[in-house]
Parts: C-alpha cells; structure tokens; sequence
C-alpha cells in the first residue's frame, strides 16, 4: 500500500449528504486518496463530523476514526486548497457555482450532480462504460477563460441511467448499435437524499413520478454510449446512430438499490439470442477492471440463473455495490430482447463512480 506522503489530498463536498457519507466510507482507507477536508452547507461548517451528522449518519459501519474529529467547512476552495480532487456530492442548487468555483481554483472536481452533465466540455462518465471520454479533459481546460491548468470538472450520471448503461454498452460493443430502447425504473428512496420522500408517501405505495429523472436517463444514455470526435473537442451523442430511448420512472419503497426493466432492439439484424447476449455481457471487461482499479469490482456485470432474481435487499451489496446485476434475460415479443437490472444507487450509481472516475483519471495521468 502507497505510503500517506504518497497518497494524493482530496476532499469531499456535501460530506454530511446520502452520497457524502457514502464517500466517507469509500475514502477514508483509500490507498491512493487521502481524505483530507470535508465541507458542507453553512449549517454543518465549523463542527467536527461526528457532529455535524450525528442523528443522520445512516450508515451500516460507524464513522471511521479518522474521520469523525476532521472540521467540517464551507464549500470555498480556500478552505480545500491542499487538496488535488474534489469528490462532490453537493445537492444540486449550489453544486453549479460551487463546482464552478473549485475548478477555477485549480482543482479537479468529480461530481454526482447533475448541473454539469449537459455541459458540451465536460465528460459524463459512468467508470464501466466510457472513460475514453476523459480525453476531452485537454480541450475543457484550453477553452476556460482564462484557461486553468490542472482545474476540470468531470460528472458522472444519473444512478438509474448508469444502472441501465452498463449493458446497454456491453451489447452495443459485441453487437453494433441499439435500435430501441424502452425502460422501467423501480427507483430506491435513497435516490431521495435525506430524509427524502416523507413515509406517509411511500409506505403502502409506489410513486409513478420522479422530477425529471424520465428525461435526464433518456437524454443522458446517448452522451456516455456515443463517442468523442475524432479530434476530441466534442461528444458525438450518438449521432452516428441514433438511438430512441424511452423511461418511466417510479419510486418504490426499497431503501436502496434501483431495478429496471429493459427492453432493446438491434439495428444489425438478425437480433442476438439470449444465450448469446448472456455470453456478451459475462464477457465485458470495462477500463476500470482491466487497470485493476481500487474500487472496481472484480466482474462489471454479474448474471443471476435464478428467475426471481436480481433483487435490491438479497443483491445491492454485491461487490460493494461497484458493479450491476442482471438477470432474466429472455427474447421479447416487441423489441428484441429484454432482462432486468440492478444498480446500487448510492454506490455505482454515485459515489463508487466518482471515486472509480478519479482512479482511472489517476492511472491515465489525467491528474498530474
Ligand atoms: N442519492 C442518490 O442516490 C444520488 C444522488 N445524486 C446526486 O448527488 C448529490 C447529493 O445527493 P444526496 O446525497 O442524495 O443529497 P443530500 O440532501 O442527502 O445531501 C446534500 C449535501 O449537500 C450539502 N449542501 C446543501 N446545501 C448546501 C449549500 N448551500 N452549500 C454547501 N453544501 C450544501 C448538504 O450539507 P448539510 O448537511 O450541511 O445541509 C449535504 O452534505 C445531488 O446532486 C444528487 O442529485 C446522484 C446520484 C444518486
Ligand atoms: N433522482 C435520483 C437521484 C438523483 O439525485 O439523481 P440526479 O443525480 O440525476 O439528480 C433518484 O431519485 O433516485
């Protein structure tokens, strides 16, 4: 393991939120990142951790020793000046200028939310699919004004639409560009944040509405599958080959873990068979794996036999939740195939993602 003088310095903005204390638990033994400045809202700043979360650390594992006694500060990059990376899990009112303002101060933000992600500069990167993007990274920076030297922000995506990219990328690579693509989200409360949809809503129920989630997976699956130009100043969205991408969105009462059902067609006909999909997906080795990152997890796509299965409570913990799981896949009547997936949303679906993004960005030389 890197010795502490070796680690790089990071910090965590929004570290007392749903996602920040999911990168507190992800950072605090890194073997590369050491976890070095928290910050938060106003009314969390200037406590120590342990007390700016208490009666709202939701987590499994106690806070971890190191950091429960590290002050909390305001989201300024003074406070934050002896870290290379940030880790943003900021909500997404004051993420814009906030991460706005980190970047011009130099330092390298990776964020969960979604102000950045439509940005024509800026990668929306989900670890297993497309960390080509960050060679845009150069170009982001050059048309700064004025231009930063280290400073980018990279966001990744929506937790339902990371969940579904995975093996949408997986049969895209094996078998040429998607068609069609038609998904149903069963979404956890956590993607809520805390203390989120209020329980007189969701017990006994299923909310068939989430603010702009429909449109944010439909829009977001052709920025992270298409590619970069060829002279790597824009993203292609998929233009090339353009994809229909249609959602519904629902919230069930799961604390974590997002399900989603997915049905696809094929432009190249004939359509593959399941046993051949199944193949394709078993075999897919994203970046992250093959450069044996820290938080990647050991099989990106995990195929359950069973019929009933995967499910959040039996499968979200899986890999500690750094990979997806699939199952069900079977050839269907209107598109061409279709299964069912499991993303851990707080985990892949947001801060394991950031985290993966900085690790792959760091074995690349992007942070440097
Ligand atoms: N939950 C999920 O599954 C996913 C969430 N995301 C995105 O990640 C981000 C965080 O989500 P989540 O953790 O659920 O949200 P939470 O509401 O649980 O946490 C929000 C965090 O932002 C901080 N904050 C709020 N206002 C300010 C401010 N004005 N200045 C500085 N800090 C502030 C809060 O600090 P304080 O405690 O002091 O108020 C807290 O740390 C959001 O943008 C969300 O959309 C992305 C993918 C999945
Ligand atoms: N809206 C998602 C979580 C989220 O915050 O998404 P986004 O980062 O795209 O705003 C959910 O409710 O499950």
């Amino acid at each position: 393991m890197a010795s502490q003088q070796q680690k790089l310095n990071v910090g965590v903005l929004g570290a007392t939120g749903t996602v920040g204390q999911r990168f507190i638990l992800l950072l605090a033994d890194h073997p590369q990142f050491n976890l070095h400045a928290l910050g938060a809202s106003s009314s969390s700043a200037n406590k120590t951790y342990s007390e700016a979360v208490a009666g709202r650390w939701k987590q499994a594992r106690p806070i971890p020793s190191n950091i429960q006694n590290l002050t909390v500060q305001e989201c300024r990059p003074e406070n934050f000046s002896d870290c290379e990376v940030v880790f943003s899990g900021l909500d997404s009112g004051p993420a814009g200028p906030v991460e706005e303002a980190f970047r011009r101060a130099e330092l390298r933000v990776f964020s969960n939310a979604k102000n950045y992600r439509q940005d024509p500069l800026c990668p929306l990167v989900v670890p297993l699919v497309n960390t080509d993007h960050f060679d845009i990274l150069d170009y982001q920076r050059s048309q700064l004004q004025p231009p930063t030297k280290k400073g980018f922000i990279v966001t990744n995506a929506n937790c339902s639409t990371t969940g579904m990219v995975v093996p949408l990328a997986a049969l895209e690579k094996k078998f040429g560009p998607l068609d069609k693509v038609i998904v149903q989200t069963m979404q956890a409360i956590s993607g809520a944040g805390y203390p989120g949809v209020s329980s007189l809503d969701i017990l006994d129920n299923i909310v068939p509405h989430i603010s702009g989630e429909e449109e944010k997976i439909e829009w977001e699956a052709a920025k992270i599958l298409g590619g970069l130009t060829e002279d790597k100043t824009a993203f292609d969205l998929h233009q090339n080959s353009p994809m229909k991408v249609s959602a519904h969105c629902n919230r069930v009462p799961v604390i974590d873990g997002h399900l989603e059902t997915v049905s696809v067609s094929f432009k190249n006909r004939p359509a593959p068979t399941p046993e051949q999909v199944k193949e394709a997906l078993r075999e897919f080795e994203p970046e992250p794996l093959k450069l044996k990152c820290h938080s990647a997890p050991k099989i990106a796509i995990t195929l359950h036999d069973e019929v009933d299965r995967p499910q959040p409570r039996l499968d979200r913990e899986w890999q500690n939740g750094a990979g997806v799981n699939v199952g069900r896949i079977r050839e269907c009547p209107v598109l061409d195939i279709k299964f069912v997936v499991l993303v851990n949303n707080v985990m892949l679906g947001a801060a394991t993602s950031s985290v993966m993004n900085a690790e792959v960005a760091l074995a690349k030389g992007f942070l440097s």
